[in-house]
């Protein structure tokens, strides 16, 4: 006795840390309160387990205590005389009476127990203590309501039991004796019911409280540990508890991972997906037979089971056989949840309601009732299959090329074949159109072929995700690239795809070579594109032909002592001047140029043609005219590279390297949308890619690059990419000096045009709240540029005001204080707050040169960043995040 009272202040430290243990923020607590009342500790001699030379086996109860409860329910009064080594048995007093949840009882019974003398331990529902042990085992009163767990009650913080007479009933404890647990009417304890109700709102109230006052990311139960703690989720109330506590937070989990206020309780459905999953944690803390019970009744007791009456397919509630039915189909709809749905069960298109379709699954099952027309919430006036599609939709039809107008209802087949309302022939066939899958991937609406492939995928996914517990709440983020015309999007794009692997073995991108035909198509695109080239270049030299002609015949007339005739014949020449071959070929190139059907002579050019374009790039004036390219602004500043090796790529035999297809233009589409799949392996970070486990989840992204142009009128295309996550604004920093005609004929800086962009992409109501990362592009052409010409070209940067050092040298971009170092600061500031004069908010940027593949990585990787930081932005104060990130990319500004 005197023990407890000596040690009342550790107990009730112990209390205060429990009862955040049992933390709980679930669904309403809908059942009877418990019947057990705080008493007073001097009468509880009772309950005591008294250890002997043998002690309990670990986790001896849980298989008792399992088959037990498995028959019976609610348990009133709990009186126990446990002696180690026994067999515990249970009698039911009242037949009526059953214990609800089995291994709440266990859990109950010993993670709430309390340890005197400090030597009793209590992990997972176990009771593990040393010979001679004595303390008392503290059973709340009905079992039915779990959440008696973990409340502290009275001075003591002791809950206690009443036997009928109202005293406690002592067992005589003797080592020998098997243990009784009787359980006794629920009615004589009544009178203990008001007085715990109210202890028991208060407490859940006070949980709540303090649930607000925890620091996020740290554990629920000791308040330990930050984000990057390793803990393990409850997957009813996502409460987050570390090694240390999860196993007295969780008890013996008889049905996987909740706490224990939660047994009973329908898993949080974000979770489903990960069931049966050991993470890493539990690998550690669990035998391999512990885990395989614990994963296999996570995954199938009943609690966990998704239920019939929670799904609701076109207005019907689903009854079990139907449920059964969507469950095992071919192609089953990914991720059931409880919810209310939509299915077409004629081509398969299934949906939320009051959402566009989110799949396809197999068609013509006899499961909820028929569609209706505003299933999806559309407001088209056009149908398919009797529901009124929404306008994403209406978007794909119409790039897809089937004629819209005239509000028709169309009927769509399950394999795509589709006909008019009323009219008998198949007017053709939806998924077999050219572009309607890169439509359908970028507008988020699914596609027949990849649902099939998803759903497999998907659940490989979940099998490969094992490991490290749950999966990511999403399959691929999305990133929408948008940014000035020539800004470099489509470079940045080719460095993410899967191809940058094949010349860049150390980054992990998922790979998938180019085929046969596409690399031929690639190749006379590059063809196409050096001829073009050239052809820049034969104008240019025409150009300065008749410069240089007409400054030497200026000079002539100045000078009075050469003789006529022979000035004539020399200055009939100049270094710019080229034979008659060549000039006919250069006649005759531009005038294919001009007629605008350049690609039209390839492949037949290369055969024809290849020993010319030698001679002609060999020539003396075609190398003057190349030798003065700055001068010439159509030239794209890639063209060099091409131009270079122009021998060799006009030659038939030319196979483009992985260098070529990269810096290739044109290889994106031209429509102006394009997409890529690009992944990381979960913990890269940075630089340390050859220690990333090649057999770590990935984290997957698509990029969704936009052209400018294909914004369309009033940016409506931006409607389209609602589930967006981080939108990432490209500009060319070498744009400062550059100007173009926004077809007004007013010449425009072009920095300034792409922040008038910039300004109507942020301010599209789509974006509202989104997160923004500008990329500042071309930082090697800023470079070179900038000593040259001065940043106030732009008249938008005229306050740019370097600090000259006498050391400066423009190429130290590591020192950070050269002057393209100062000009992309500079610049970034500029953006960041135009951007928070529009919006109030934050701008990233990171820097960026498109042709260096690390830095488009590390971009990317920043973008990754910035959506775990959006995603867990309420945990963490700024401070933490600019530190972060400044030490991972010093290239980066917040
Ligand atoms: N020097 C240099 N050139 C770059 C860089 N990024 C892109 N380029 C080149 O800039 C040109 C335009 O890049 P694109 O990626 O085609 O630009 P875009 O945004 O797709 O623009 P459009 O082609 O007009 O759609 C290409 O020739 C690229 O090779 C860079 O960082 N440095
Ligand atoms: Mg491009």
């Amino acid at each position: 006795m005197e023990g407890f009272l000596s040690k009342k202040s550790e107990i009730e430290e112990e209390e205060e840390e429990y009862a955040f243990a049992s933390e709980y923020d679930g669904p309403p607590l809908n059942y009877e309160l418990p019947r057990a009342v705080p008493i007073d500790i001097k009468r509880i001699p009772t309950a005591s387990i008294v250890a002997s030379e043998t002690s309990l086996s670990d986790r001896l109860l849980l298989p008792v205590v399992q088959p037990i409860l498995a028959k019976t329910r609610s348990v009133d009064i709990v009186d126990s005389i446990v002696s180690p080594n026994s067999v515990i048995t249970f009698e039911e007093i009242d037949g009526d009476e059953i214990i609800d949840e089995i291994s709440s009882f266990s859990t109950l019974g010993f993670s709430n127990s309390h340890d005197p003398s400090g030597e009793l331990f209590d992990t997972s529902g176990v009771l593990e203590f040393s010979t001679g042990q004595e303390c008392s085992l503290e059973l709340s009163g009905r079992i039915d309501s779990l959440d008696t767990l973990g409340f502290s009650t009275g001075s003591s913080g002791v809950l206690g039991f009443e036997k009928d007479d109202g005293n406690l009933e002592c067992g005589n404890g003797s080592p020998k004796r098997t243990a009784v647990v009787k359980f006794r009417d629920a009615d004589s304890s009544g009178r203990m019911c008001d007085e715990l109700s109210q202890v028991e709102s208060e407490t859940i109230l006070e949980r709540r409280e303090s649930d607000t006052r925890v620091k996020k990311g740290s554990c629920y139960r000791c308040f330990k540990g930050n984000r990057f703690t390793e803990k393990e989720v409850c997957i009813v109330c996502n409460a987050k508890y570390c090694s240390n506590c999860v196993l007295r937070a969780m008890g013996s989990m008889p049905e996987g991972r909740k706490c224990v206020p939660c047994i009973g309780y329908p898993i949080d459905e974000s979770k489903r997906a990960g069931l049966g999953k050991c993470s890493r944690m539990l690998k550690k803390l669990l035998s391999q037979l512990e885990i395989r019970q614990i994963m296999n009744v996570e995954k199938f007791c009943d609690a966990n089971q998704l239920q019939a009456e929670n799904v609701y397919v076109n207005g019907v509630q689903l009854c079990q056989e139907e449920l059964l039915l969507l469950q095992c189909c071919p192609i089953p709809p990914p991720k059931l949840k409880p919810g209310r749905y939509w299915y077409d069960k004629v081509s398969g298109l299934w949906g939320k309601e009051g959402n566009k379709p989110c799949s396809f699954i197999s068609p013509h099952m006899n499961v909820g009732g028929a569609i209706m027309p505003h299933a999806s919430n559309g407001n088209t006036r056009v149908f398919i299959n009797n529901r009124e599609i929404t306008k994403v939709e209406l978007r794909m039809l119409q790039l897809a090329g089937v004629q819209c107008a005239g509000n028709p209802h169309f009927w769509v087949d399950e394999d795509g074949s589709y006909q008019e309302e009323g009219q008998k022939n198949v007017k053709g066939n939806l998924w077999s159109k050219a572009g309607t899958k890169l439509v359908c991937t970028v507008l988020s609406l699914p596609f027949p072929s990849k649902a099939t492939n998803l759903c497999r995928e998907e659940t490989n996914d979940h099998i490969n995700r094992g490991v490290t517990g749950y999966p990511e709440k999403r399959m691929t983020e999305k990133l929408l690239l948008v940014g000035y015309s020539g800004s470099g999007t489509s470079t940045i794009l080719k460095q993410a795809s899967p191809l940058s692997c094949l010349f860049q073995a150390k980054i992990l991108y998922k790979a998938e070579p180019f085929s046969e035909e596409e690399r031929e198509s690639i190749k006379l695109m590059i063809q196409t594109n050096v001829y073009r080239y050239l052809g820049v270049l034969l104008e240019g030299r025409e150009r300065f032909e008749e410069e240089s002609l007409s400054q030497m015949r200026e000079n002539q007339s100045h000078d009075h002592s050469v003789t006529v005739g022979s000035s004539d014949e020399i200055n009939d020449t100049t270094i710019y001047s080229i034979g008659p071959r060549l000039k006919a070929f250069s006649d005759w190139l531009l005038k294919v140029m001009m007629s605008g059907n350049l690609e039209a002579i390839f492949p037949a050019a290369t055969r024809e043609y290849a020993p010319l374009v030698e001679e002609l790039w060999r020539d003396a004036a075609i190398q003057a005219t190349f030798n003065r390219k700055s001068e010439l602004q159509v030239l794209p500043s890639i063209a060099s590279y091409f131009l270079e090796q122009v021998v060799d790529i006009s030659r038939p035999d030319y196979e483009p390297s992985n260098a070529d297809i990269l810096y290739a233009e044109g290889i994106t589409s031209s429509n102006g949308l394009a997409c890529t799949d690009f992944s990381f392996p979960q913990s890269r970070r940075d630089g340390y890619i050859d220690a990333a486990d090649p057999h770590e989840p990935l984290l997957r992204y698509q990029l969704i690059r936009v052209h400018a142009r294909g914004l369309g009128e009033n940016f409506k295309w931006l409607e389209m990419f609602e589930d967006v996550r981080i939108a990432v604004f490209c500009v060319d920093l070498s744009d400062y000096d550059q100007f173009c005609d926004e077809g007004n004929g007013v010449p425009v800086n072009k920095m300034v045009a792409s922040r008038t962009l910039f300004e109507s992409v942020i301010s599209h109501p789509i974006f509202d709240n989104m997160e923004f990362l500008l990329i500042l592009n071309k930082f090697d052409q800023l470079e070179q540029k900038i000593e040259r010409v001065p940043l106030s070209q732009c008249e938008w940067f005229d306050d740019f005001n370097p600090l000259i050092s006498c050391h400066r040298s423009n190429k130290s971009s590591n020192s950070g204080s050269s002057l393209a170092h100062q000009a992309f600061y500079y610049i970034a500031v500029k953006f960041k707050r135009y951007f928070y004069s529009l919006t109030g908010r934050k701008l990233y940027v990171s820097l960026v040169n498109g042709l260096d593949p690390d830095t488009v990585d590390g971009a990317l990787r920043y973008a990754r960043e910035i959506m775990k930081w959006d995603e867990e932005r309420a945990n963490f104060s700024t401070s933490e995040y600019s530190v972060y990130s400044t030490e991972q990319c010093s290239d980066f500004i917040e």
